[in-house]
């Protein structure tokens, strides 16, 4: 993880501001059980009900996600779905809200869901790295200029966690909690 995080700074021209993102570091674990079709089936007339989770994009910086054999996570790009296809013993990175309101945008947050389709059940482990409550989150100021005003205000995670807890997760709950709007001139 801290390798990564350093790759990506260095290809923005910021390691100087590696400190920023390691030392607070602050991570959590979540394991989630996912039934197959054989258990929860309600196979009336083929009528089969899949569990899974639906399109979201994580309010973490990076999130590592590691699964039994059974896969199920896609990934939006352009508006198509495609199978996240994971080889045993590796682990998916995706990049959340956090990392693009970081990097005010350079980096973008992966749009992503779960989706059964076999009979066999599905568990993952999610990996979610976030900073220490209190540290606040806000883009350097080598990354804001004209080009590219501030996407995003300076949050901190504690505040983020009890908005989102609050909020309905169909809408972009991150934006509304600490998107920047212009009003076009
Ligand atoms: O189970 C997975 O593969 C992903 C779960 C997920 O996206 C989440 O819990 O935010
Ligand atoms: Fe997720």
């Amino acid at each position: 993880m801290k390798m990564l995080k350093r790759m990506i700074l260095e290809n923005l021209g910021l390691k100087n501001h590696i400190h920023e993102l390691l030392d607070p570091n602050f991570i959590m674990f979540r394991f989630t059980h996912y039934k197959g079709s054989s258990i929860i089936s309600e196979d009336h007339e083929n009528n089969i009900k899949y569990d899974g989770l639906s399109g979201h994009t994580d309010v973490s910086f990076l999130t590592f996600i590691s699964q039994n054999q059974v896969n199920g996570l896609q990934i939006n790009k352009n508006g198509e779905w495609i199978d996240v296809n994971l080889s045993p013993n590796s682990y998916a990175v995706l990049c959340g809200d956090s990392f693009k309101a970081w990097t005010n945008g350079r980096l973008h947050s992966v749009y992503h869901r779960v989706t059964m389709s076999g009979e066999i059940d599905r568990f993952s482990i999610q990996f979610n790295t976030y900073l220490k409550p209190g540290h606040f989150i806000e883009a350097p100021k080598e990354l804001v200029d004209e080009k590219h005003p501030l996407l995003f205000k300076p949050y901190e995670m504690l505040g983020l966690f009890s908005y989102v807890a609050s909020r309905d997760s169909s809408v972009d709950v991150f934006k509304d909690y600490c998107g920047v709007s212009y009003d076009k001139m």
